[in-house]
């Protein structure tokens, strides 16, 4: 009676067919066995190539030349530790502990991945017993200690599947937080995150006034891996969302400390509007061309002027036959920032909303491709900016109330693929999350911070360009329902001097790329920033 056992090849008990099963089940165990160590090898060179070393000296020399070795590895080893810990944490703590970790993970990741559901059973005819996992094909520690997971994915499992899973995995790895990377196709990268390193505060990058801007890649901060945190203003709008006190003032005056040495050299200009009162933006008054933080008026007109200045210059470079608009001092990048945009129209007439709207719109829509930049701040995404949300391509999501306000602020499934703007502790303003360009993954990171006092160094080491004029155009008609725009408010400290009239329509061309020219004398001249109320000659300027 020879009933088949489970697995068994043969339906025998005769021990010819035992015999040739048990030698093709050896000669299998070994193919595999050797088929994990090449693997093993290949993913850990770290450890696999000092131990092959150590087993040749071992066989070719005797067991005690291989211990010597050992021990004079462990010790170099420990002195590099000791003397560079700088180098040694780069290059050898991640490899280091990628190497053990992948022994660990791979343990671990076929008891948890089942557990979390990322398994994919046969549906059709030729059903196979068992479900497929989504297999572990890599570990790396990056030198900040972020451990990423390569994760294979079979078919039938898409990376919002993975993304779906991210809380239960991070509470199976004991990680603080679980995020989706990007990855190629067939895979997706898992990021585990044990410490919040960006938990201290981060101190403004030194500037230089010689230093070279990169309008695409301003640093501002850093992410979580330990990089720099860089910023484009390059052919976008920026909002910021954030409640309270969650340190979007951080992101604007990091941006400010990078642009510093562009406004000084006058081919990027700021135009700022502070709606509540000028408490976050008055004391850096001195970088921006035009800056107002009085009535509602006074900052439509500010927008109203941009426009002008917009228009002009698209006019222009349509004569001219170009394009893309490049920066220089006689055609600067503008960039017009709006602190607060919710309160720019909460206080003010119906007619003055509307026109505030128009002027808004019209910048959103036609400013990038002349080189006009809105970055505007928002506490509540919802309410505040719900029309506007998606005029603006580059979203920053910093500490919100809830999930939804996430997604509204960085786009659908944000938060499923780790973004918890919510989860942003109050003790940590100026973190923050972001999109990665062209993905649909998502980082940390953390925008470095001016006190009051680099604020004032900053301001005074930095004095803008007067602002650009152009002929404004004709007002929108008020309509039947409009209350009577009151009468314009006169600036309470007008520059006694006027501004010189740079009109962008009178302006020779501007120069192909944005490029630091060695000063030219200029005339004296004031600011058209009247609320700063200071003239400024050239003399006055204080970066040399
Ligand atoms: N990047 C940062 N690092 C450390 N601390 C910060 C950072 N940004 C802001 N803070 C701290 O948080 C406080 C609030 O920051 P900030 O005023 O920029 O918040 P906010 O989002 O602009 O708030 P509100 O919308 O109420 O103006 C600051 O006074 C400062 O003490």
């Amino acid at each position: 009676m020879g009933g088949q056992s489970r697995g068994a090849l043969f339906d025998s008990d005769d021990i010819v067919p035992v015999l040739i099963e048990g030698v093709l089940r050896l000669v299998w165990w070994v193919v595999r066995t050797v088929v994990a160590l090449v693997v093993f090898a290949v993913r850990v060179p770290l450890l696999a190539v000092p131990a092959a070393v150590l087993v040749a000296v071992g066989v070719t020399y005797g067991r005690p030349v291989a211990l010597w070795t050992t021990l004079a590895l462990v010790v170099t080893l420990i002195a590099w530790r000791l003397l560079g810990p700088g180098t040694f944490g780069r290059w050898v703590r991640p490899q280091l502990s990628a190497a053990w970790k992948t022994v660990a993970y791979e343990v671990a990741w076929r008891r948890i991945a089942p557990r979390v559901g990322l398994v994919v059973h046969d549906h059709g005819p030729r059903r196979r017993r068992a479900g497929e996992v989504a297999g572990l094909a890599w570990v790396k520690v990056t030198p900040a200690g972020v451990e990423r997971l390569g994760i294979g994915l079979p078919a039938g499992l898409t990376p919002d599947d993975v993304a779906a899973k991210t809380d239960a995995i991070a509470h199976a790895f004991r990680a603080r937080e679980a995020r989706i990377a990007p990855s190629g196709p067939g895979g997706v990268v898992i990021e585990l995150h044990r410490k919040d390193v960006l938990a201290t505060t981060i101190r403004p990058l030194p500037v230089q006034a010689a230093d070279r801007v990169n309008l695409a890649g301003i640093p501002i901060g850093r992410h979580e891996d330990g990089s720099p945190w860089c910023f484009s203003l390059w052919q976008t709008h920026v909002l910021i969302a954030g409640a309270t006190g969650a340190g979007k003032g951080s992101i604007l005056w990091s941006l400010l400390n990078g642009l510093s040495p562009a406004i000084n050299d006058g081919w990027v200009q700021v135009w700022a509007i502070d709606p509540k009162g000028g408490m976050e933006l008055r004391p850096g008054a001195r970088l921006f061309s035009r800056f107002e933080d009085g009535t509602p008026e006074t900052m439509c007109d500010l927008l109203e002027d941009l426009v002008a200045v917009m228009d002009a210059r698209a006019k222009r470079l349509a004569t001219q036959g170009i394009r893309k608009h490049q920066p220089s001092p006689d055609s600067p990048h503008v960039l017009a920032v709006i602190d607060e945009l919710a309160t720019l129209t909460a206080f003010a007439e119906r007619s003055v909303v509307r026109r505030i709207e128009q002027a808004l719109g019209l910048l959103l829509t036609k400013g990038r491709a002349v080189g006009i930049t809105v970055l505007a701040a928002v506490q509540d995404p919802g309410k505040d900016v719900v029309g506007w949300r998606d005029l603006f391509p580059t979203r920053v999501a910093m500490r919100l109330d809830n999930p939804i306000q996430v997604d509204m602020v960085l786009g659908e499934g944000a938060r499923d693929v780790g973004a918890t703007a919510d989860h942003i502790c109050e003790t940590t303003p100026g973190v923050a999350f972001v999109r990665v360009e062209g993905t649909r993954a998502v980082r940390r990171v953390r925008a470095s911070y001016l006190a009051d006092d680099d604020i004032a160094a900053l301001a005074s080491r930095v004095t803008a360009w007067p602002a650009l004029t152009a002929p404004r155009p004709a007002p929108v008609p008020a309509g039947p329902f409009d209350a009577p725009a009151p009468p314009r408010a006169e600036p309470p400290t007008a520059p006694e001097t006027p501004a010189p009239a740079r009109s962008e329509d009178q302006r020779p061309p501007a120069s192909a790329a944005p490029q630091r020219k060695p000063r030219k004398p200029r005339k004296a001249r004031t600011t058209s920033t009247p609320t700063a109320g200071v003239e400024k000659s050239a003399t006055d300027r204080g970066v040399t």
